[in-house]
């Protein structure tokens, strides 16, 4: 079995997957925060021969972790973001610096669509640009729906927007202060993101495909107007992309690669710019 490990701020999320058959076995979540304590919710590493990382987490989790691994498994590969790597140079002017879940992204998002914005909605919302022909821009970090809500200090952190709500209930103005935050929040990440895709996409002169992941992607995405696709599985597909270990990763298929809406024309990205800016 492959061990993928996709290593955040919040959670430190991971999934097995079956080397023969490319199929996703088990997958869970642990706190990163937390020490890792063998239990339900952490993978059997018996059944393990390879381990493939995406790190965001500060260097002695990575370490620790590293350490831990390479004592019961083969092959623990540990990926980077690079100065240049699977057709994708890096628009970080000191590549090493820039997120690898951004990078993993970044590759997994050029190799599906050979051109995109890759917004990943977790502690933080990152907003990341990889032009057709694979030169990634840098990109845009704001704060994640949680660190907004705690940052406001109002007790109202643990109540999570449910994914599910209207998206013009959202739009409405709160009538109690949970709303008013929730609301809130939600108003200023969607509208950064809109707003973020039109400018760059009107700067470059190219209508780029979209796609959203991270633990509060399936909220953000319902105030993304332009057409976007949700890939939960994206930074674990740059770590395929990466390391390809099966022969389905070999075949450049990364699992749960979504259908890519094509996007709306330049022109309308433009004039919902132009409109925009008289309101
Ligand atoms: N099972 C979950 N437990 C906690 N938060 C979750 C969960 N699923 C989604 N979320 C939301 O996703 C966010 C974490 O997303 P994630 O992409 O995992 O963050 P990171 O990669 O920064 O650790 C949380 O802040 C929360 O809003
Ligand atoms: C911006 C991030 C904290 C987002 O990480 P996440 O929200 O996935 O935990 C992470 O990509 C990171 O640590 N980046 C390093 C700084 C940079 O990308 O410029
Ligand atoms: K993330």
């Amino acid at each position: 079995m492959i061990l993928d490990l996709d290593i955040g701020n919040t959670l430190s999320k991971w999934r097995l997957k079956d080397i023969a058959s490319s199929e996703i076995r088990s997958r869970g979540a642990v706190w990163t925060r937390e020490e890792w304590r063998p239990g339900p919710d952490i993978p059997d590493l018996d059944v393990v021969s390879a381990v493939r990382i995406s790190s965001v987490a500060r260097r002695a989790v990575l370490d620790n972790t590293v350490a831990l691994l390479r004592r019961q498994v083969g092959a623990v590969h540990v990926a980077r973001s690079m100065p240049e790597a699977l057709g994708v140079s890096c628009g970080y002017r000191e590549p090493g610096r820039l997120g690898v879940d951004r990078w993993m992204g970044a590759l997994a998002g050029y190799q599906l669509t050979g051109g995109c914005c890759s917004v990943d909605c977790g502690s933080a919302i990152t907003i990341d640009f990889v032009l057709p022909g694979g030169r990634h821009l840098g990109g845009y970090i704001i704060p994640g729906l949680r660190l907004m809500k705690e940052s406001l200090k109002l007790g109202t952190r643990n109540v999570a927007i449910d994914p599910d709500s209207e998206a013009d209930e959202l739009l409405a103005p709160g009538r109690n202060t949970v709303e008013a935050v929730n609301h809130g929040i939600y108003m200023a990440a969607v509208s950064a993101v809109n707003r973020i895709y039109s400018e760059v996409c009107d700067r470059e002169g190219v209508a780029l495909p979209l796609l959203l992941t991270g633990g509060d992607a399936r909220v953000v995405s319902r105030g993304i107007r332009v057409p976007h696709a949700l890939w939960p599985d994206m930074v674990y597909a740059g770590l395929e992309a990466s390391f390809p270990l099966t022969a389905a990763e070999r075949a450049g298929r990364m699992s749960g690669a979504p259908r890519v809406p094509p996007p709306v024309s330049l022109e309308k990205i433009r004039a919902a710019l132009a409109f925009s800016m008289l309101l």
